[in-house]
């Protein structure tokens, strides 16, 4: 067998659902890997029956071939860092969290419990189980629904969602990032609450660091603002933003970087979303692309 190549380039691996509609689940991982220019390697955990007005139909894999092909990837690829999305039932969440313990590289876990149509994704007896993966996880991204299931933490502002972030960090998850895509207003604020070793590089008392957040409380907070674009084609902004941190931190940004870069690469997906199908459309992980000719 060859060696890894060295200057290979990052390799990241999506363990999520398959969206038919291609605005979401590993579709939407894979092109937003491509767009950081990271190798995509995916593990297939629900193929959905999906467009852009909703969910007729899914099919969970057996926990044998999820976990085969999580073995198929890790056992060859150096993976440089990974994702989870739609992980459809309680078997395969505590699967997966066997399968990233101890890890060597990074997992970013993205709770997915509802897709925006409102069809669930999750078994509801799955969501304890998610404790158990985020025992292993570097960042999770709930949005404030998911949050609230996670932690009891109703959000209704920015003090909520740090709230709800620093309950999330008591299950042993490095950080938080709670979305604040859900909550109305013409801002979107995103807040990270991280266990300072998770940010130990930052120097956080220094305001010209483009990611300057603060140290309260024995935790990192910051706050990344975007202001709202008028669409309702959102469809796949949380997988989008879930692969878009895992890419980065893949590519070497430290975590503040990788979340807030990430953020950044989602509001220009939405800015530039695709108007398909007869539903409300679909955000385009390829927005930096230049048209090819
Ligand atoms: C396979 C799969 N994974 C994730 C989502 C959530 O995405 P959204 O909340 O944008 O509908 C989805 N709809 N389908």
């Amino acid at each position: 067998m060859r060696p890894p190549q060295p200057d290979a380039r990052p390799v990241a691996l999506t363990i999520a659902g398959s969206d038919s509609g291609g605005g979401a689940g590993i579709q939407a991982d894979l092109s937003t890997f491509a767009a950081h220019d990271v190798f995509g390697t995916s593990a297939i955990t629900a193929v959905t029956a999906q467009h852009t007005r909703g969910v007729d139909s899914s099919y969970t894999l057996p926990r044998s071939e999820v976990a085969a092909q999580i073995d198929a990837v890790v056992g060859d690829f150096d993976v440089g860092a990974a994702k989870t999305g739609m992980l459809a039932s309680a078997d395969l969440v505590s699967l997966v969290a066997d399968r990233v313990r101890d890890a060597s590289f990074p997992v970013v876990v993205d709770p997915v419990m509802v897709a925006t149509s409102g069809d669930r994704l999750l078994d509801r007896d799955a969501e304890a189980a998610y404790e158990s993966l985020l025992a292993e996880a570097t960042v999770v991204t709930p949005n404030v629904d998911e949050a609230a299931v996670l932690t009891d933490v109703e959000i209704t502002g920015v003090d909520r969602a740090e709230d709800a972030g620093r309950r999330l960090l008591e299950t042993g998850v490095d950080a938080a990032l709670v979305k604040g895509g859900h909550v109305p207003g013409e801002t979107i604020r995103d807040v990270l609450v991280a266990e300072p070793n998770a940010v130990a590089d930052r120097d956080a008392t220094d305001a010209t660091t483009e990611r300057a957040g603060e140290f309260v409380d024995g935790a990192f907070v910051a706050t990344f603002e975007h202001e709202r674009v008028d669409t309702e084609a959102t469809h796949g902004s949380g997988c989008t933003l879930s692969a878009a941190i895992a890419a980065r931190l893949a590519r070497g940004d430290d975590l503040v970087d990788a979340v807030g870069g990430a953020t950044d690469f989602v509001a220009r997906a939405i800015e530039s979303h695709y108007e398909v199908g007869t539903g409300p459309g679909a955000v385009n992980p390829q927005a930096d692309r230049r048209t090819v000719e």
